[in-house]
């Protein structure tokens, strides 16, 4: 389990964290989404004591990690960028690392099965593809069986077969009772990873739900269409409906279900042509969230290369 309270950091006069409280519970995959720049990988960093916080305090199973006398079997990370040596073989880079954990070999042959790294052990770090270098990383974090894994962004540059090897492996892990926290700024794949999700937007937490009551929580929409689309109009509003024009006969409606839109039109004697419920996917939810948390946004990006 992963606790966090009013977790703050700040570079200079920037806050990157900001008061982040959350709780990563143990048994399922939660997901840490929340657009390029807005703290993710700062806030795993402060986890496993690699960043101090500013303020604010993080415990991993009920202590601080850095504490760790056995941070292997703890807690297994992936984070950066791999730093393991050109000229290492993963049989000699995860040898290395079991050694100076205390773990038998057998262990480096288990986790490079896992990872479907068998056929390559012998083969230089050097030459791997970036999707192979993400297996390596998730070999070694998973090298000390640990109970709590430590996920930043790991399907970055994997192909579709990676990507749900990776998913697989998360959800595996899971059902083993692990602690699973993975990051990433895709929700689609959050969607089909997560049971749980905790969205970051420039360093607030924005939304901490289970991926159900995530969609749940966002209001109906309706397309609604009839000739006297005026007279439903003034039919529908009342508070908390929000009615948004689309053009002389169409209208969206934001509150009610549309069984309570059709109804309130057969009351008042409006025809309709048209009564669609609009769809909304997570992907829609995480946007409507993140609107306006995204640091570098299109729209500035325009700007500036407008020299405006
Ligand atoms: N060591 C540092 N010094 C100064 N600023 C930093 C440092 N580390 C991160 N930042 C800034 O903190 C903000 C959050 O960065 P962070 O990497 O945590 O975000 P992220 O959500 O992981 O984003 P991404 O998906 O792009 O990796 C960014 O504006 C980044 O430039």
């Amino acid at each position: 389990m992963i606790q966090a309270q009013q977790l703050t950091k700040r570079y200079g006069n920037k806050t990157v964290v900001d008061h982040a409280s959350f709780t990563v519970q143990p048994g399922a995959v939660t997901g840490f989404l929340g657009p390029n720049g807005a703290g993710k990988s700062t806030t795993m960093r402060m986890i496993v004591g690699l960043a101090a916080p500013t303020s604010g305090q993080v415990l991993v199973n009920n202590r601080e990690f850095k504490k760790s006398q056995h941070p292997l079997t703890e807690v297994g990370t992936l984070l950066e960028a791999k730093s393991v040596h050109k000229s290492l073989t993963p049989l000699a880079h995860l040898r290395s690392m079991a050694a100076t954990a205390g773990l038998p070999n057998s262990r480096v042959q288990e986790v490079l099965e896992l990872t479907g790294l068998s056929g390559v052990q012998r083969k230089k770090v050097g030459g791997f593809s970036l999707g192979m270098g993400q297996r390596l990383g998730i070999a070694t974090a998973l090298l000390g069986d640990p109970q709590v894994l430590i996920l930043d962004e790991p399907v970055n540059g994997l192909d579709p077969e990676g990507v749900a090897w990776v998913r697989n492996l998360a959800r595996a892990q899971a059902a083993e009772g692990k602690t699973v926290f993975i990051s990433s700024h895709l929700m689609s794949e959050m969607a089909q990873t997560a049971d749980h999700l905790i969205v970051i937007g420039r360093g607030r937490i924005m939304a901490d739900a289970p991926i159900s009551e995530f969609i749940d929580n966002g209001l109906a929409q309706t397309i609604v269409r009839a000739a006297d689309i005026d007279v439903l109009m003034n039919a529908l509003s009342a508070q908390g409906v929000q009615l948004r024009r689309i053009d002389a006969q169409t209208l969206e409606v934001t509150g009610p279900e549309s069984e309570i839109i059709g109804r309130r039109a057969l009351e008042t004697g409006v025809a309709l042509s048209e009564l669609r419920p609009i769809q909304r996917t997570l992907e829609d939810a995480y946007m409507e969230l993140t609107r306006d948390a995204v640091e570098y946004n299109s729209n500035i990006v325009a700007k500036h290369s407008d020299g405006k």
